[in-house]
Protein backbone atom coordinates (compact mmCIF):
# COMPACT_ATOMS: atom_id res chain seq x y z
CA UNK A 1 0.00 0.00 0.00
CA UNK A 2 1.32 3.40 -0.56
CA UNK A 3 2.48 5.84 2.22
CA UNK A 4 -0.26 8.06 2.07
CA UNK A 5 -2.11 10.20 4.99
CA UNK A 6 -4.13 12.80 4.49
CA UNK A 7 -6.05 15.12 7.04
CA UNK A 8 -9.12 15.71 6.16
CA UNK A 9 -11.45 18.75 7.38
CA UNK A 10 -15.46 17.97 7.34
CA UNK A 11 -17.36 21.22 7.15
CA UNK A 12 -21.10 20.16 8.13
CA UNK A 13 -20.13 16.93 9.78
CA UNK A 14 -23.35 17.28 11.83
CA UNK A 15 -25.33 16.48 8.73
CA UNK A 16 -26.67 12.73 7.14
CA UNK A 17 -23.54 12.78 4.62
CA UNK A 18 -21.52 14.67 6.66
CA UNK A 19 -21.58 12.21 9.61
CA UNK A 20 -21.59 9.14 6.71
CA UNK A 21 -18.43 11.10 5.21
CA UNK A 22 -17.10 11.45 8.74
CA UNK A 23 -17.55 7.41 9.91
CA UNK A 24 -15.62 6.52 6.07
CA UNK A 25 -13.01 9.03 7.01
CA UNK A 26 -12.33 7.40 10.84
CA UNK A 27 -12.12 4.27 9.45
CA UNK A 28 -10.09 4.81 6.25
CA UNK A 29 -6.13 3.49 6.72
CA UNK A 30 -5.11 6.63 4.56
CA UNK A 31 -6.92 8.83 6.20
CA UNK A 32 -7.63 11.00 9.42
CA UNK A 33 -10.00 13.42 11.18
CA UNK A 34 -8.21 16.37 11.31
CA UNK A 35 -11.42 18.73 12.10
CA UNK A 36 -15.39 18.20 12.18
CA UNK A 37 -16.90 21.85 11.81
CA UNK A 38 -20.50 23.43 11.41
CA UNK A 39 -22.38 26.77 11.32
CA UNK A 40 -20.81 29.34 14.17
CA UNK A 41 -24.73 29.69 15.07
CA UNK A 42 -25.24 25.51 14.96
CA UNK A 43 -27.12 23.93 17.99
CA UNK A 44 -24.79 20.82 17.79
CA UNK A 45 -21.53 22.84 18.23
CA UNK A 46 -19.47 21.55 21.14
CA UNK A 47 -21.50 18.44 21.10
CA UNK A 48 -19.62 15.57 19.70
CA UNK A 49 -20.99 13.70 16.59
CA UNK A 50 -21.66 10.52 18.76
CA UNK A 51 -23.97 12.59 20.59
CA UNK A 52 -25.93 12.75 17.57
CA UNK A 53 -24.89 9.24 16.00
CA UNK A 54 -24.91 7.13 18.43
CA UNK A 55 -24.65 4.09 16.60
CA UNK A 56 -20.65 5.22 15.52
CA UNK A 57 -19.71 5.05 19.26
CA UNK A 58 -16.09 6.17 20.23
CA UNK A 59 -15.38 6.22 16.43
CA UNK A 60 -16.54 9.48 16.29
CA UNK A 61 -16.12 11.27 19.87
CA UNK A 62 -14.70 13.72 18.29
CA UNK A 63 -16.11 17.86 18.81
CA UNK A 64 -18.62 19.77 16.53
CA UNK A 65 -16.49 23.09 16.08
CA UNK A 66 -18.06 26.03 15.16
CA UNK A 67 -16.61 27.57 12.15
CA UNK A 68 -15.05 30.86 13.34
CA UNK A 69 -12.66 33.25 12.07
CA UNK A 70 -10.07 31.32 14.50
CA UNK A 71 -11.22 27.80 12.70
CA UNK A 72 -10.58 28.93 9.51
CA UNK A 73 -6.50 29.58 10.69
CA UNK A 74 -6.57 26.01 11.97
CA UNK A 75 -8.01 24.46 9.03
CA UNK A 76 -4.82 26.22 7.02
CA UNK A 77 -2.10 24.84 9.33
CA UNK A 78 -3.69 21.58 9.62
CA UNK A 79 -5.59 20.61 6.81
CA UNK A 80 -4.81 19.03 3.30
CA UNK A 81 -8.38 17.89 2.29
CA UNK A 82 -11.55 19.84 2.98
CA UNK A 83 -14.78 18.18 2.60
CA UNK A 84 -18.14 20.66 1.89
CA UNK A 85 -21.49 18.92 3.52
CA UNK A 86 -23.16 21.82 3.59
CA UNK A 87 -26.39 23.15 1.34
CA UNK A 88 -25.30 24.53 -2.15
CA UNK A 89 -24.87 28.30 -1.41
CA UNK A 90 -22.92 28.08 1.57
CA UNK A 91 -20.67 25.48 -0.25
CA UNK A 92 -20.59 28.37 -3.11
CA UNK A 93 -18.93 30.89 -0.59
CA UNK A 94 -16.90 28.28 1.75
CA UNK A 95 -14.92 26.92 -1.37
CA UNK A 96 -13.04 29.93 -2.36
CA UNK A 97 -11.55 30.43 0.85
CA UNK A 98 -10.36 26.62 1.03
CA UNK A 99 -9.15 26.98 -2.27
CA UNK A 100 -7.21 29.96 -2.03
CA UNK A 101 -5.34 28.34 1.08
CA UNK A 102 -4.85 25.79 -1.98
CA UNK A 103 -6.47 22.73 -0.38
CA UNK A 104 -7.86 20.15 -2.21
CA UNK A 105 -11.66 21.04 -1.90
CA UNK A 106 -14.71 18.18 -2.70
CA UNK A 107 -17.57 20.00 -2.64
CA UNK A 108 -21.04 17.70 -1.92
CA UNK A 109 -23.51 20.50 -2.85
CA UNK A 110 -24.26 21.05 -6.27
CA UNK A 111 -23.00 24.55 -5.87
CA UNK A 112 -19.95 23.61 -8.26
CA UNK A 113 -21.39 21.18 -10.97
CA UNK A 114 -23.12 22.93 -13.37
CA UNK A 115 -21.14 24.44 -16.43
CA UNK A 116 -23.97 27.30 -17.17
CA UNK A 117 -24.50 30.14 -14.87
CA UNK A 118 -27.72 30.36 -16.91
CA UNK A 119 -28.89 26.99 -15.32
CA UNK A 120 -27.98 27.97 -11.81
CA UNK A 121 -30.35 30.62 -12.35
CA UNK A 122 -32.93 28.84 -13.28
CA UNK A 123 -32.86 25.57 -11.40
CA UNK A 124 -30.88 26.55 -8.44
CA UNK A 125 -32.31 30.39 -7.79
CA UNK A 126 -28.87 32.22 -7.42
CA UNK A 127 -26.28 33.49 -10.02
CA UNK A 128 -23.03 32.37 -9.78
CA UNK A 129 -20.83 34.68 -8.24
CA UNK A 130 -17.47 32.76 -8.98
CA UNK A 131 -17.63 31.49 -12.34
CA UNK A 132 -14.06 30.93 -12.62
CA UNK A 133 -13.80 28.09 -10.01
CA UNK A 134 -17.06 26.68 -11.88
CA UNK A 135 -15.02 26.63 -14.53
CA UNK A 136 -11.74 24.89 -13.04
CA UNK A 137 -13.96 22.67 -10.89
CA UNK A 138 -14.49 18.66 -12.27
CA UNK A 139 -17.12 16.53 -12.06
CA UNK A 140 -16.94 13.57 -9.18
CA UNK A 141 -18.70 10.92 -10.72
CA UNK A 142 -15.91 8.31 -10.30
CA UNK A 143 -16.26 5.46 -12.54
CA UNK A 144 -16.14 8.45 -15.17
CA UNK A 145 -13.71 10.98 -14.81
CA UNK A 146 -11.42 9.57 -12.84
CA UNK A 147 -8.23 11.10 -14.63
CA UNK A 148 -9.54 14.67 -13.75
CA UNK A 149 -10.28 13.97 -10.85
CA UNK A 150 -7.15 13.04 -9.46
CA UNK A 151 -5.79 15.92 -10.69
CA UNK A 152 -9.03 18.95 -9.63
CA UNK A 153 -8.10 21.30 -7.11
CA UNK A 154 -12.05 21.26 -6.50
CA UNK A 155 -13.72 18.43 -7.16
CA UNK A 156 -17.88 18.79 -7.51
CA UNK A 157 -18.92 15.20 -6.31
CA UNK A 158 -22.06 14.25 -8.24
CA UNK A 159 -25.26 14.23 -7.13
CA UNK A 160 -26.89 11.57 -5.69
CA UNK A 161 -29.74 10.88 -8.49
CA UNK A 162 -27.56 11.51 -11.41
CA UNK A 163 -25.02 9.49 -9.96
CA UNK A 164 -27.65 6.56 -10.25
CA UNK A 165 -28.86 8.11 -13.78
CA UNK A 166 -25.37 8.47 -14.72
CA UNK A 167 -24.15 4.97 -14.40
CA UNK A 168 -27.50 3.03 -16.18
CA UNK A 169 -26.77 5.36 -18.90
CA UNK A 170 -23.42 6.56 -20.04
CA UNK A 171 -22.71 2.92 -21.33
CA UNK A 172 -25.82 2.74 -23.53
CA UNK A 173 -25.09 7.11 -25.39
CA UNK A 174 -21.32 5.59 -25.10
CA UNK A 175 -22.35 2.91 -27.06
CA UNK A 176 -24.63 5.13 -29.57
CA UNK A 177 -27.40 3.02 -28.70
CA UNK A 178 -30.22 5.35 -27.47
CA UNK A 179 -32.92 6.92 -30.26
CA UNK A 180 -33.36 10.63 -30.57
CA UNK A 181 -36.27 10.75 -27.86
CA UNK A 182 -35.99 11.95 -24.64
CA UNK A 183 -35.50 9.01 -21.86
CA UNK A 184 -37.82 8.74 -18.97
CA UNK A 185 -36.50 8.61 -15.50
CA UNK A 186 -39.13 8.57 -12.37
CA UNK A 187 -36.44 8.07 -8.93
CA UNK A 188 -37.83 7.53 -5.71
CA UNK A 189 -35.47 8.65 -2.71
CA UNK A 190 -35.61 8.34 0.43
CA UNK A 191 -35.76 10.88 3.58
CA UNK A 192 -32.26 11.32 4.47
CA UNK A 193 -31.74 12.65 0.71
CA UNK A 194 -33.61 15.71 1.81
CA UNK A 195 -30.97 16.07 4.90
CA UNK A 196 -30.95 16.56 8.74
CA UNK A 197 -32.98 19.65 9.21
CA UNK A 198 -37.04 19.65 10.19
CA UNK A 199 -39.36 20.56 7.80
CA UNK A 200 -42.72 19.97 7.41
CA UNK A 201 -41.86 17.65 4.15
CA UNK A 202 -40.12 15.16 5.96
CA UNK A 203 -42.53 15.05 9.10
CA UNK A 204 -43.14 11.52 10.01
CA UNK A 205 -46.68 12.56 9.52
CA UNK A 206 -46.36 13.73 6.44
CA UNK A 207 -44.27 11.70 4.32
CA UNK A 208 -46.04 9.29 2.01
CA UNK A 209 -45.44 8.57 -1.50
CA UNK A 210 -45.07 11.16 -3.88
CA UNK A 211 -43.80 13.53 -6.41
CA UNK A 212 -41.92 16.56 -6.44
CA UNK A 213 -40.04 19.48 -8.51
CA UNK A 214 -42.03 18.07 -11.74
CA UNK A 215 -39.93 19.88 -14.72
CA UNK A 216 -37.94 21.57 -12.61
CA UNK A 217 -35.86 19.50 -10.51
CA UNK A 218 -32.11 20.65 -10.58
CA UNK A 219 -30.67 17.20 -11.37
CA UNK A 220 -32.50 17.52 -14.89
CA UNK A 221 -29.48 19.71 -16.21
CA UNK A 222 -27.12 18.04 -14.24
CA UNK A 223 -28.10 14.59 -15.98
CA UNK A 224 -28.81 16.06 -19.36
CA UNK A 225 -25.09 17.81 -19.64
CA UNK A 226 -23.05 15.26 -18.26
CA UNK A 227 -25.45 12.21 -20.72
CA UNK A 228 -25.30 14.69 -23.57
CA UNK A 229 -29.18 13.43 -23.95
CA UNK A 230 -32.11 15.03 -22.98
CA UNK A 231 -33.92 13.77 -20.06
CA UNK A 232 -37.28 14.01 -18.40
CA UNK A 233 -36.52 13.72 -14.74
CA UNK A 234 -38.89 12.88 -11.79
CA UNK A 235 -38.34 12.48 -8.35
CA UNK A 236 -40.27 11.16 -5.87
CA UNK A 237 -40.33 11.02 -2.06
CA UNK A 238 -40.17 7.47 -0.42
CA UNK A 239 -41.62 6.79 3.27
CA UNK A 240 -37.97 5.04 4.10
CA UNK A 241 -34.76 6.26 5.08
CA UNK A 242 -32.03 5.91 2.95
CA UNK A 243 -31.35 4.49 -1.08
CA UNK A 244 -32.48 5.75 -4.39
CA UNK A 245 -34.34 3.36 -7.05
CA UNK A 246 -34.80 4.66 -10.41
CA UNK A 247 -36.93 3.45 -13.18
CA UNK A 248 -35.49 4.12 -16.22
CA UNK A 249 -37.46 4.37 -19.94
CA UNK A 250 -35.65 3.90 -22.97
CA UNK A 251 -36.31 3.98 -26.48
CA UNK A 252 -33.28 2.33 -28.35
CA UNK A 253 -32.31 3.15 -32.10
CA UNK A 254 -33.43 0.73 -34.59
CA UNK A 255 -32.49 -3.26 -34.67
CA UNK A 256 -30.38 -2.41 -31.70
CA UNK A 257 -30.60 -5.68 -29.98
CA UNK A 258 -30.30 -7.18 -26.52
CA UNK A 259 -26.92 -8.82 -26.99
CA UNK A 260 -25.75 -5.04 -27.92
CA UNK A 261 -27.03 -3.61 -24.98
CA UNK A 262 -25.30 -6.33 -22.48
CA UNK A 263 -22.20 -5.71 -24.35
CA UNK A 264 -22.47 -2.01 -23.89
CA UNK A 265 -22.64 -2.63 -20.54
CA UNK A 266 -19.72 -4.50 -20.28
CA UNK A 267 -17.63 -0.99 -20.17
CA UNK A 268 -18.75 -1.45 -16.11
CA UNK A 269 -17.85 -4.67 -16.04
CA UNK A 270 -14.39 -4.67 -13.59
CA UNK A 271 -15.74 -1.84 -11.62
CA UNK A 272 -15.48 -2.82 -7.89
CA UNK A 273 -18.52 -0.61 -6.97
CA UNK A 274 -20.40 -1.62 -9.82
CA UNK A 275 -22.77 -4.91 -9.49
CA UNK A 276 -24.13 -5.41 -13.41
CA UNK A 277 -27.68 -7.75 -12.82
CA UNK A 278 -28.81 -8.55 -16.07
CA UNK A 279 -32.24 -9.04 -15.82
CA UNK A 280 -32.63 -9.37 -12.76
CA UNK A 281 -34.06 -6.16 -11.23
CA UNK A 282 -32.05 -4.35 -8.49
CA UNK A 283 -34.19 -2.88 -5.47
CA UNK A 284 -33.28 -0.88 -2.34
CA UNK A 285 -33.07 -3.27 -0.08
CA UNK A 286 -29.94 -4.49 -1.49
CA UNK A 287 -28.28 -1.21 -2.30
CA UNK A 288 -28.93 0.66 1.51
CA UNK A 289 -26.38 1.00 4.16
CA UNK A 290 -23.84 -0.22 0.99
CA UNK A 291 -21.31 1.99 -1.38
CA UNK A 292 -22.66 -0.13 -4.42
CA UNK A 293 -24.46 0.32 -7.60
CA UNK A 294 -26.94 -1.75 -8.75
CA UNK A 295 -28.06 -2.29 -12.47
CA UNK A 296 -30.88 -4.21 -13.94
CA UNK A 297 -32.23 -4.50 -17.34
CA UNK A 298 -34.76 -5.59 -19.87
CA UNK A 299 -35.61 -5.14 -23.25
CA UNK A 300 -38.97 -5.28 -25.24
CA UNK A 301 -38.26 -4.46 -28.99
CA UNK A 302 -37.20 -1.17 -28.86
CA UNK A 303 -38.08 -0.22 -25.79
CA UNK A 304 -35.49 -0.84 -22.76
CA UNK A 305 -36.20 -0.28 -18.70
CA UNK A 306 -33.37 -0.01 -16.92
CA UNK A 307 -33.63 -0.24 -12.87
CA UNK A 308 -30.78 1.10 -11.07
CA UNK A 309 -30.53 1.75 -7.29
CA UNK A 310 -28.06 3.10 -4.84
CA UNK A 311 -27.44 4.29 -1.07
CA UNK A 312 -28.24 8.00 -1.59
CA UNK A 313 -25.61 8.90 1.39
CA UNK A 314 -22.68 6.40 0.57
CA UNK A 315 -22.79 6.25 -3.84
CA UNK A 316 -24.53 9.42 -3.74
CA UNK A 317 -22.81 11.85 -1.47
CA UNK A 318 -20.40 10.40 1.18
CA UNK A 319 -18.67 7.20 -0.71
CA UNK A 320 -18.61 8.85 -4.26
CA UNK A 321 -16.59 11.60 -1.97
CA UNK A 322 -14.02 9.01 -0.44
CA UNK A 323 -14.02 7.76 -3.88
CA UNK A 324 -13.09 10.92 -5.60
CA UNK A 325 -10.58 11.82 -2.72
CA UNK A 326 -8.82 8.19 -3.28
CA UNK A 327 -8.22 9.10 -6.89
CA UNK A 328 -6.57 12.24 -5.68
CA UNK A 329 -3.76 10.20 -3.82
CA UNK A 330 -3.98 7.74 -6.44
CA UNK A 331 -5.33 4.74 -4.44
CA UNK A 332 -7.91 2.33 -5.67
CA UNK A 333 -10.92 4.23 -5.80
CA UNK A 334 -12.90 1.61 -3.54
CA UNK A 335 -10.08 2.01 -0.87
CA UNK A 336 -12.38 1.93 2.73
CA UNK A 337 -15.44 1.57 0.86
CA UNK A 338 -15.48 -2.39 -0.66
CA UNK A 339 -13.46 -4.18 2.59
CA UNK A 340 -16.57 -2.71 4.91
CA UNK A 341 -19.13 -4.63 3.37
N1 LIG B 1 -28.54 13.80 1.89
C1 LIG B 1 -28.21 13.27 0.72
O1 LIG B 1 -28.63 12.16 0.36
C2 LIG B 1 -27.29 14.00 -0.21
C3 LIG B 1 -26.87 15.29 0.02
N2 LIG B 1 -26.07 15.93 -0.87
C4 LIG B 1 -25.69 17.32 -0.68
O2 LIG B 1 -24.76 17.40 0.38
C5 LIG B 1 -24.95 18.60 1.10
C6 LIG B 1 -25.26 18.24 2.55
O3 LIG B 1 -26.45 17.47 2.57
P1 LIG B 1 -27.02 16.79 3.88
O4 LIG B 1 -25.95 16.07 4.60
O5 LIG B 1 -28.23 16.06 3.46
O6 LIG B 1 -27.44 18.11 4.69
P2 LIG B 1 -27.84 18.29 6.21
O7 LIG B 1 -28.90 19.33 6.22
O8 LIG B 1 -28.13 16.96 6.83
O9 LIG B 1 -26.51 18.89 6.86
C7 LIG B 1 -26.02 20.17 6.56
C8 LIG B 1 -24.81 20.43 7.45
O10 LIG B 1 -24.29 21.73 7.17
C9 LIG B 1 -24.12 22.45 8.41
N3 LIG B 1 -24.17 23.87 8.09
C10 LIG B 1 -25.24 24.62 7.75
N4 LIG B 1 -24.86 25.90 7.49
C11 LIG B 1 -23.51 25.94 7.65
C12 LIG B 1 -22.53 26.99 7.56
N5 LIG B 1 -22.87 28.23 7.20
N6 LIG B 1 -21.24 26.69 7.82
C13 LIG B 1 -20.88 25.43 8.19
N7 LIG B 1 -21.76 24.40 8.31
C14 LIG B 1 -23.06 24.67 8.04
C15 LIG B 1 -25.26 21.91 9.25
O11 LIG B 1 -25.07 22.14 10.63
P3 LIG B 1 -25.70 23.42 11.40
O12 LIG B 1 -26.89 23.88 10.61
O13 LIG B 1 -26.04 22.91 12.75
O14 LIG B 1 -24.60 24.43 11.38
C16 LIG B 1 -25.11 20.42 8.94
O15 LIG B 1 -24.01 19.89 9.62
C17 LIG B 1 -26.09 19.36 0.42
O16 LIG B 1 -25.58 20.28 -0.50
C18 LIG B 1 -26.84 18.25 -0.30
O17 LIG B 1 -27.52 18.74 -1.41
C19 LIG B 1 -25.59 15.29 -1.96
C20 LIG B 1 -25.95 14.02 -2.25
C21 LIG B 1 -26.88 13.28 -1.42
C1 LIG C 1 -35.35 13.46 -1.11
C2 LIG C 1 -34.73 14.80 -1.44
O1 LIG C 1 -35.23 15.85 -1.05
N1 LIG C 1 -33.63 14.78 -2.17
C3 LIG C 1 -32.91 15.96 -2.56
C4 LIG C 1 -31.77 15.56 -3.42
C5 LIG C 1 -30.61 15.10 -2.64
C6 LIG C 1 -29.47 16.04 -2.69
O2 LIG C 1 -28.91 16.28 -1.67
O3 LIG C 1 -29.16 16.65 -3.84
P1 LIG C 1 -27.71 16.89 -4.42
O4 LIG C 1 -27.22 15.54 -4.79
O5 LIG C 1 -27.90 17.77 -5.58
O6 LIG C 1 -26.81 17.54 -3.46
C7 LIG C 1 -33.73 16.92 -3.41
O7 LIG C 1 -34.52 16.48 -4.22
O8 LIG C 1 -33.45 18.12 -3.33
Amino acid sequence: MMNVNKKVVIVGASGYSGAELASLIAKHPNFSLSGCYVSEQSLDKNKSLSQLYPEHGVLLDTPLLPLTEHAFLDINEQADFVCLCTDHQVSVELAPKFLAMGKKVFDLSGGYRLASSADYEQYYGFSHPYPHWLEQAEYGLAEWNAQAISQAQLVAVAGCYPTAALNALKPLKQADLLADQQVIINAVSGVTGAGRKASLNTHFCEVSLAPYGLFKHRHTPEISQYLGHDVLFTPHLGNFARGILETIYIQLKPEVTPPQVDEAYQVLADEPLIRLKGAQLPSIKSVAGQPFVDIGWQQQGQQLIVVVAIDNLLKGAAGQALQCMNLACALNSEQGLKGAW
